[in-house]
């Protein structure tokens, strides 16, 4: 199981991200996507869920039309890892309305 990232570990590892924020109350980090349409939304999603899946690291979510909320924690760890870093890395790297 990965370890959960503290002190200027986490900080270093989240300095590499942008957009993402940390949630109130838990550890673990948000981020909000808007694309052009529920089309660009759900393909944003889908190529996601695949990397997710290979991972065996899976996003929190909510998909309305064309806006996708994500949070990322590693639950086994009871926090932030190096696993939510590389996923929401990814998630940028696939995301074309950012
Ligand atoms: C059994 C399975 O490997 C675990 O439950 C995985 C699945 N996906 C997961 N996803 C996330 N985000 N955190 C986890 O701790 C986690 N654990």
């Amino acid at each position: 199981m990965p370890t959960k990232l503290t002190g200027a570990q986490r900080t270093q590892a989240l300095a590499g991200l942008s957009g993402w924020r940390d949630v109130e109350g838990r550890d673990a980090i948000t981020k909000a996507y808007r694309f052009a349409d529920f089309n660009a939304a759900f393909a944003f999603m889908t190529r996601a869920a695949l990397m997710a899946e290979k991972m065996d690291h899976h996003p929190e979510w909510l998909n309305v039309y064309n806006r996708v909320e994500v949070t990322l924690s590693t639950h086994d760890a009871g926090g932030l890892t190096e696993l939510d870093v590389k996923l929401a890395a990814f998630m940028d790297s696939v995301a074309t309305g950012g």
